[in-house]
């Protein structure tokens, strides 16, 4: 069985439109992603990525597909199994952040790790070391609302980070952002990706963003199929 961070063969998704017609979003899809790699997810809007995102990121069953996560398949599993998984295996940033507005930097990085039952000072020690590891040591006492909003994305990663995740998925993760903050911020996200052996997917609409990544794969009519951006204009 595949150890990866992902390994997904034929995921499908329809939806059952207003009168009873089913819409097929994905049909099909294979993706498979290395220990330290950043895919990028590009297509149009309404192509599906985030229907993807959301079957990998176990927000929702996936039945009649091979999905293994980490070396366990999910094709089959219960709701109760797939929370559980979410919370220890698969890190989510968004394209807003989601932080606790009371809570410093540490405090909200440290939250993924006490749900899971950790100590408090051993869940703080570990966000001091991500938000610092991310640029952010000087800030870590800092509400969200005292930070700027490359900062703000920069602790939401270190969240997302927070319990060694095998797999970080990501829907516009610097789609808020200015470009040069979102190259700040991108660049901050790989590097620690790349020392953390994690494995990212990462859905965008930046062009430029996905030239940053380590390869990029569209979806087209409900399949994926690698994209050569370097070679796009
Ligand atoms: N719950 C739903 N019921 C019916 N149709 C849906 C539902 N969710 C999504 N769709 C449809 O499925 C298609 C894919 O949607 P999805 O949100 O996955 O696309 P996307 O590529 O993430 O788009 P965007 O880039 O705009 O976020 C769209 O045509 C959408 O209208």
């Amino acid at each position: 069985m595949s150890n990866l961070p992902l390994s997904l063969k034929g995921l499908h998704r329809d939806y059952t439109i207003g009168d009873g017609r089913k819409l097929a979003v994905l049909k099909g899809v294979d993706l498979e992603v290395q220990p330290g790699e950043l895919v990028g997810l590009l297509g149009p809007s309404g192509s599906g990525k985030s229907s993807l995102l959301h079957a990998v990121g176990l927000l929702e069953a996936a039945p009649n597909t091979r999905l293994i996560i980490d070396g366990e398949d999910f094709a089959g599993a219960n709701d109760r199994q797939r929370t559980a998984a979410r919370l220890k295996k698969i890190g989510f940033v968004y394209q807003f952040h989601h932080l606790l507005p009371e809570y410093t930097a540490v405090g909200n990085v440290a939250v993924p790790l006490r749900i899971l039952g950790r100590p408090r000072k051993e869940s703080e020690a570990r966000a001091r070391e991500l938000l610092t590891a991310l640029g952010l040591g000087e800030r870590l006492d800092h509400q969200p609302a005292q930070l700027s909003g490359g900062e703000q994305q920069r602790v939401a990663i270190a969240r997302a980070l927070a319990n060694k995740p095998r797999l970080l998925l990501a829907d516009e993760p610097t789609g808020n952002l200015d470009p040069e903050t979102s190259t700040q911020v991108f660049g901050a996200l790989k590097t620690i990706v790349k020392a953390q052996g994690v494995g990212a997917l990462i859905a965008t609409h930046n062009l430029e963003l996905a030239r940053h990544m380590d390869r990029v794969v569209k979806l087209v009519d409900g399949v994926l199929v690698p994209l050569d951006v370097h070679a796009t204009v």
